[in-house]
């Protein structure tokens, strides 16, 4: 190829050059064209993909989300230093009867057969302006001093779950036909539910499970697992296990959010599995409505074909249905509104 002209140029000059110097010049074939190509919307993509799996099976990924790694791993180290802890330590957070906030394992359920090989620490979240440091505050409360740095790295990280479901509420809103804004809104003041997932080995891990089947009540879960794996998911009629990814957020639909969508997004039927050799971590942000919000689906979504599925409700309702009369299997949302309906 010949040299560039023999006289000095740089972009600065050449950007205002009508005449382009032979070799910037591309072959016909592979010049842009002069009509931009269609363009490629991120949004909409994203929309059509996540229905497809919404409708189906009420789960995907979220990779590219932008929340900080440091953050994420900062997390898990509380994680491990926390259920560390000798028990009386970890019992200043005991979570009290009909309470679904604080720590738990099955030796401090209120469950007494198939019970869960894990342990647990759970707290409120509040998107209110007002509750901006409900997270750090509870771990000062109950754990003293020495948790107050793990407790302002949950605040964070429950921060960037908000801010993350948010989102996903506007592709959500997109896919469903119901505009970008209607989830976001419904969901603005959100008041959530963080859960720590400790999981210890377990000799026998073919026997028991860290977390039996269930969907969850919530309206939608921003999971995160450690490197060691055991989340698997019902599709198909089967479970597949869901590989770590440290990268990924693991999304999936809950009971309050498929009752939003007058059921037509499923809720996702999942577990947790143990192994004999490593404890397992898992972070649950669940997304969850502000307490007066009433869970009634949008009028889009309702039609002769599609008739209302679920009656009106509350989540604190649901919530206490959970904590006191009924422990969240795959058929939760059922038997609530059968209660509600004997209970009316
Ligand atoms: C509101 C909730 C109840 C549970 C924690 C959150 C969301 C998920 C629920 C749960 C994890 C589903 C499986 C059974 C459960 C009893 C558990 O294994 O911990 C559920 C939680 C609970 O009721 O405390
Ligand atoms: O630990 C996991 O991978 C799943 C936990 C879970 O499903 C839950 O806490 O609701
Ligand atoms: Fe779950």
């Amino acid at each position: 190829m010949p040299p560039i002209e023999n006289r000095s140029f740089s972009f600065g000059s050449l950007q205002h050059e009508s005449h382009i110097p032979p070799q910037f010049i591309w072959p016909d074939h592979e010049k842009p064209s002069p009509d931009p190509p269609p363009q490629l919307d991120g949004g909409s993509e994203a929309a059509r993909l996540v229905d497809r799996a919404c409708r189906g099976h009420g789960f995907f990924l979220v990779v590219n989300h932008g929340i900080d790694m440091k953050l994420i791993e900062e997390v898990h180290k509380g994680v491990d230093l926390f259920f560390k802890l000798p028990l009386d330590a970890k019992e200043k957070a005991l979570r009290k009867k009909g309470d679904h906030c604080g720590y738990a394992s099955s030796f401090t359920n209120r469950f007494s057969s198939n019970l869960p090989w894990k342990e647990t620490l759970s707290f409120r979240y509040s998107a209110e302006r007002h509750l901006s440091n409900v997270v750090e505050s509870y771990f000062l409360d109950v754990m003293g001093e020495d948790f107050d740095a793990f407790g302002s790295v949950c605040q964070r990280y429950c921060e960037a779950m908000n801010s993350l479901s948010l989102k996903v509420m506007e592709i959500l809103g997109m896919s469903l036909g119901v505009g970008e804004n209607y989830f976001r809104d419904f969901f603005e003041g959100n008041d959530s539910i963080m859960r720590l997932n400790y999981y210890p080995p377990c000799q026998k891990p073919d026997l028991v499970l860290g977390t039996g089947p269930h969907c969850d009540p919530t309206s939608l879960t921003i999971l995160h697992q450690d490197s060691v794996g055991g989340l698997e998911v019902f599709v198909d009629e089967k479970w597949h296990s869901i590989a770590p990814n440290p990268h990924a957020f693991l999304v999936n639909i809950g009971d309050t959010f498929m009752a939003l969508t007058n059921g037509i997004y499923k809720g996702c039927l999942h577990r947790a599995v143990v192994n004999s050799t490593s404890p397992r971590k898992s972070l649950a942000f669940f997304l969850c409505p502000k307490t007066d919000k009433i869970v009634r689906p949008p009028k889009e979504l309702v039609s002769e074909e599609n008739p209302r599925m679920y009656p009106d409700f509350t989540w604190p309702a649901l919530l206490e249905f959970t904590q006191k009369h009924y422990r969240s299997d795959m058929k939760t949302l059922e038997a609530f509104v059968s209660w509600l309906r004997q209970n009316a």
